[in-house]
């Protein structure tokens, strides 16, 4: 059953309509303020009447009653719409609700969310009362509906059921299928997915592609079945073959890809200058990745490379709203809008000094102001891991012919294994650790070699996985039992061990997938995390992508998933998982 519900009631929008006609007085006033109209794509001064939630009036009158109302004067300010992030994965440690109070901050006051963790940790009703205590928060939290799990499990089938995807698709905060990662499913001749799409379309929601590299030829096809944008160009020549297909482009500046300037410089290289099809995402970045900011950075860095202000303000706001026809709601400072407003010291500094996110102060004069209320996440089922089960040193035997070969943070390669992997302990000598995915109903396990991760990691332990499973990777047995056993008692974590001692740990609490602290102290974790691991040997940039990605088969070559060592390219299982 499709949600009927009306953002506001007939009452309210009747005292929005008598506050223009002075019988009422809004709840805030913003005078005097230069703003940005995108219908005009001019900066123009005006008074900002807001109600509540909502802006109810923009133009050169003030109201006649000013009864309880909070006058601010703008007069040496500039205000932009609230900045829209059009793709996030709020579970890259942080969760939605971190993420969003701390994304707020930088002006990003509406994100439209991947479902994917809580469309596989929670059943259907859970997840939906979750979104609806998100709807209670200030900032906008939509959500986008994934139609594959991105691995290979057993029970896809049950997960990704009629009813279920029914659900999801028709919830209101739903706005599109996102991230097709299984477009070459569809090419296949997959019609499950060629049916959402259709229903997506019906709905008049949109869809969302996951085409990195992807040739002239399947762009034209995925635009048959019914694709809308694509967020996985990397150079500006893959920006102009989606604009000339007539897909829109979210340019990405992400912590695996930090590729904006070179876009934007490539895009005009490419004789593009005009942006209303593009938009700007940080793809679901790390948390160290966002301490300067989230999309204000990006329009830091358009303005930097000469996009103009109107342009750079427009691709985080207008062109995201009219994208996903929220445009009725979001992406400008005119009536009927939700009074998401950003107030900048200059048009030239993107991060705002102070930030309304539905009419109410998140950010006043540079300081933060606390508006968001404290989430109960044991009640829609984010409780702390508990194992019923524990792991054995049986459990640690790695006579595997096949292993992964880490050419980068996450593409993986297949090799062959020639050390010897009988000991206890790996030399410390080579790059090869031991790796093993192990059910986190203890029912299954995979175990392999991982080459190129590290030298010296004796046990990196982590309930943080594409699918929520348990991942170890380390030279030494010992102490992967020992990390275990830590990233139980904590209920859910990544944990370091060395030489019998615990030395550090990021707890993980919220399903053993994300954390329950503040982004900034977040960060501090993730990044001590990081120094550990290239202090012994990791080379690569983003090893927290590397244990989402390790059974993410979106991505080459081969890929360690709830079936076993899975081959990418074939679709086929190399080597099933064990049953203990
Ligand atoms: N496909 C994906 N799944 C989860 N997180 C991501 N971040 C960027 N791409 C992602």
């Amino acid at each position: 059953m499709m949600e009927k519900r009306y953002r506001w009631k007939s009452e309210q929008i009747r005292r929005h309509v008598a506050i223009v006609d002075g019988k009422q007085a809004p709840t805030k006033v913003l005078l005097n303020a230069t703003y940005l109209h995108p219908y005009i794509r001019q900066w123009v001064k005006g008074n900002i009447w807001i109600c509540d939630d909502r802006i109810v009036y923009v133009g050169p009158n003030k109201p006649k009653q000013l009864d309880s109302c909070e006058v601010v004067d703008c007069s040496n300010q500039v205000l932009v719409a609230g900045y829209m992030e059009p793709h996030a994965h709020p579970f890259q440690l942080y969760n939605p609700q971190t993420l969003a109070e701390y994304a707020a901050q930088f002006g990003t006051t509406t994100l439209i969310n991947d479902n994917l963790f809580l469309f596989l940790q929670l059943i259907k009703k859970k997840a939906f009362s979750f979104l609806v205590a998100m709807e209670k928060q200030p900032v906008t939290m939509y959500w986008w509906c994934r139609l594959d799990p991105q691995t290979e499990m057993d029970g896809e089938e049950h997960l990704f059921s009629y009813k279920n995807m029914k659900g999801w698709l028709e919830n209101d905060a739903v706005l599109q299928v996102g991230e097709l990662t299984g477009w070459p499913k569809l090419l296949e001749g997959d019609d499950f997915i060629l049916h959402w799409m259709q229903e997506a379309k019906k709905l008049g929601k949109k869809v969302e592609g996951h085409f990195p590299g992807a040739s002239d030829r399947t762009l034209t096809k995925m635009k048959l079945f019914g694709a809308d944008a694509d967020h996985e160009a990397m150079t500006g020549s893959d920006v102009y073959k989606r604009l000339m297909q007539g897909y829109t482009v979210s340019l990405r500046h992400s912590s695996i890809r930090p590729d904006l300037p070179t876009l934007l410089k490539e895009m005009r290289q490419c004789g593009i200058h005009h942006y209303d099809h593009c938009m700007f995402t940080t793809d679901g970045s790390t948390p160290a990745f966002y301490e300067n900011g989230m999309i204000d950075e990006m329009i830091r860095i358009a303005l930097q490379e000469g996009v103009s202000d109107i342009d750079a303000y427009s691709m985080a706001t207008w062109n995201v709203a009219r994208y996903y026809n929220i445009d009725h709601l979001h992406g400008s400072i005119t009536p009927g809008r939700i009074a998401h407003i950003n107030i900048l010291e200059h048009a030239s500094n993107p991060t705002p000094i102070s930030v309304l996110a539905s009419g109410q102060w998140v950010k006043r004069d540079g300081v933060p102001v606390h508006a968001f209320s404290t989430m109960e996440w044991d009640v829609h089922g984010l409780a702390p891991l508990s194992l019923s089960w524990d792991l054995q040193m049986d459990d640690l035997q790695f006579s595997m012919p096949l292993g992964m070969y880490m050419e980068n943070s996450v593409i993986i390669k297949p090799y062959s294994i020639s050390i010897d992997t009988s000991s206890d302990e790996l030399s410390v000598d080579h790059d090869e650790s031991f790796l093993m995915l192990i059910d986190r109903n203890g029912k299954w396990r995979v175990n392999t070699v991982l080459k190129g991760f590290a030298t010296h990691v004796q046990a990196l332990v982590s309930s943080y996985s594409n699918t929520g499973d348990i991942i170890l990777i380390g030279k030494s047995k010992r102490d992967l039992l020992l990390a275990f056993k830590r990233m139980k008692q904590i209920g859910g974590g990544i944990v370091l061990c060395e030489q019998g001692e615990v030395i550090h740990e990021i707890p993980l609490p919220l399903g053993g997938l994300m954390s329950a602290k503040p982004m900034r102290e977040l960060m501090e974790e993730e990044k001590k995390l990081g120094e550990l691991l290239r202090e012994r040997g990791y080379t690569f940039v983003d090893p927290i992508y590397t244990l989402l990605f390790l059974s993410s088969t979106h991505l080459p070559y081969v890929r360690i998933t709830p079936k076993g060592i899975y081959d990418v390219m074939h679709k086929t299982v190399l080597f099933p998982t064990i049953m203990r």
